[in-house]
């Protein structure tokens, strides 16, 4: 009972009901047409039985009429299976982007730590192969064992009426497969959760030589990155090509132990013939029967690895399902014209026990202060600002946002629409930079775009684009310069109706000048904003209101003269 239960726990079973939710329906038709596909088989062989008869027995009319039947079924059994393909691909991509959309909202709605700990070549196998995996086992194999089963037994008895001892030696022939199916799946389900993983490191492997195309080539990484690919792949082939080893080793036993009866069976029935206690005809439908006996036995055989490669796909996904998510309520965000300011009380916070990155960091922001935030890098200053964006929790001390006019609100999941974000590094998605910037205010006007963009020193650059707003721009901004991929960032940040931005050296490729301008401008956008900008650069000192610097755990108020002497 234990061995079953590790092949298709309870879990698993919940898990996959779960997936079927407002499918069962569709998934009734499949089974159907399924059945009646499989009761063909065997009003097949029945019939082909009477148009033989008939045909020896010289009563040549019925055996006409039988062969019309014959062929009339012959015709149905096309347009059944037709029918059968079109509804098993319709519901099975409506369920694979289902279950693509699912683990796409928990990714989400999960904790950015929780999330951060996976390879994204390692999600993508996730979100692709193994939901296939999910999907054909749900609505291709299952329902086609069900109709394996139903063929089965109708042949059986079908049989059983023609001739007992074969029915007896077939019906034998089950219980055997069944049993040893059981076994080739349990050890087929180990292997295939080394396939996976093997799968999900050769694809994040892919992943990131592709991301980083350009460090290979300027660094003339080609040759160690095709090795490393070629490990990738061996390990991969590896495991590959030990299940079909194992596959190929049982589908021959099974082969031949099926083979042999079909040949005992032939026989038999010849033998039968010799002796007058059978037909012509019965010899025919004899051979469909035992035919249509085995083709289940071995197609039930077959199914089994599918199913375990579901199981463990199931299994793999379901990790996901438990993961932390965000506590997080939809609460109407606050106007950006509701200007807020920030405190944080002896914060402290470590990604790894007994290694903290702030150990008491105290501050207090003024609403519509613009701030500068310096320190050495690795210090923790984006740190800080993930604690602002309630990424990560502190495991000590309080952060609040204190709104002009209103209680001190806790910092949480649900105070993020408060913030408006800057990350480093390019963030721009492809598309047209009006595309990009309507993440920060999907119904801005191209009034608002305009602005935001003259705020962020970026609307006339855009402007000279063969296509203005409307130039598409390609993965991670490619067309554009660094700095004016970043200024298209600062804009999109502007446009988002969030009280507080948080610049995460976002004007670090462009140059003083610019920068200067681009810092007063957000000083003075309406409505106006307060703004943490971390920077390294000592152009922007001037145009901020207070500079504190990260040291060992703590934030520190610095002079600006001896900021700069510092710096
Ligand atoms: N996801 C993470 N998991 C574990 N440690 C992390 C993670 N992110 C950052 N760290 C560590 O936390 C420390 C602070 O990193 P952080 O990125 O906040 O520094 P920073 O001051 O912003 O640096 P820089 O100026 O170089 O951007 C570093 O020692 C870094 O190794």
């Amino acid at each position: 009972m234990n061995k079953l239960k590790t092949l298709f726990n309870t879990e698993v079973i919940a898990w996959l009901k779960l997936c079927m939710k407002g499918k069962w329906s569709a998934l009734t038709v499949i089974i159907l047409l399924n059945v009646i596909l499989s009761l063909g088989g065997a009003a097949q062989a029945i019939v082909s039985k009477q148009v033989i008869d008939h045909a020896v027995n010289d009563s040549l009319k019925q055996s006409a009429m039988y062969a019309v039947s014959f062929a009339l079924i012959m015709i149905a059994q096309l347009v059944l299976s037709s029918l059968l393909t079109l509804r098993t691909v319709k519901l099975k991509e409506a369920m694979n982007n289902d279950l693509q959309r699912n683990f796409m909202d928990r990714l989400y709605k999960t904790e950015w730590k929780a999330v951060g700990r996976y390879h994204s070549g390692d999600l993508l196998t996730h979100l692709t192969s193994d939901v296939a995996s999910v999907t054909d086992g749900l609505i291709a194999t299952l329902p086609g064992i069900l109709s394996l089963v139903v063929q089965f037994a109708t042949a059986f008895l079908t049989l059983l009426y023609f001739d007992k001892t074969l029915a007896l030696f077939a019906f034998l022939l089950g219980p055997v497969s069944v049993v040893i199916s059981w076994f080739i799946g349990r050890k087929l389900k180990k292997m295939q959760h080394q396939i996976q993983a093997a799968e999900s490191r050769y694809r994040s492997l892919l992943h990131e030589c592709i991301q980083n195309f350009l460090i290979v080539k300027t660094f003339e990484h080609e040759d160690d990155s095709l090795q490393k690919v070629r490990g990738a792949q061996q390990n991969r082939l590896f495991w590959v090509l030990k299940r079909t080893r194992f596959n190929v080793a049982a589908d021959l036993t099974m082969g031949t132990g099926y083979r042999l009866g079909f040949f005992l069976a032939f026989i038999w029935g010849a033998y039968r013939i010799s002796t007058g206690a059978a037909s012509f005809g019965m010899f025919t439908a004899f051979l469909q029967l035992v035919g249509q006996i085995q083709g289940p036995l071995e197609g039930l055989a077959r199914s089994f690895p599918i199913l375990i490669a579901m199981v463990t796909s199931a299994e793999r996904l379901i990790v996901f399902q438990q993961l932390t998510p965000e506590n997080k309520k939809a609460i109407p965000p606050m106007p950006a014209d509701r200007v807020t300011g920030l405190r944080l009380d002896h914060v402290a916070y470590s990604y790894e026990p007994g290694k903290p990155i702030l150990t008491d960091a105290s501050l207090t922001i003024q609403p519509g202060e613009l701030i500068a935030l310096i320190g050495t890098s690795g210090e923790g200053k984006t740190t800080l600002l993930r604690l602002l964006l309630a990424l990560i929790k502190p495991s000590h001390g309080d952060i609040s946002l204190t709104a002009l006019g209103r209680e001190r609100i806790a910092l949480s999941a649900d105070t993020r629409p408060y913030f408006s974000y800057v990350p480093q590094g390019n963030t721009l998605f492809s598309g047209t930079i009006a595309d990009n910037l309507k993440i920060g205010h999907p119904s801005a006007t191209e009034k608002e775009m305009n602005d935001a963009l003259e705020a962020a020193c970026a609307r006339s650059f855009v402007e000279k684009l063969p296509e203005g707003l409307h130039t598409v721009i390609g993965e991670h901004g490619s067309g554009l310069s660094e700095g004016q991929a970043q200024r298209i960032a600062i804009a999109r940040a502007l446009l988002r109706p969030a009280p507080i931005l948080l610049l995460d050296e976002a004007t670090s490729a462009l140059d003083m000048d610019t920068e200067w301008a681009v810092l007063q401008n957000i000083r003075s956008f309406q409505p106006r904003r307060t703004c943490i900008a971390i920077t390294h650069r000592l152009s922007v000192f001037d145009v901020c209101d207070h500079i504190y610097r990260l040291s060992e755990g703590r934030l520190y108020r610095e002079q600006k003269e001896l900021a700069v002497r510092s710096e």
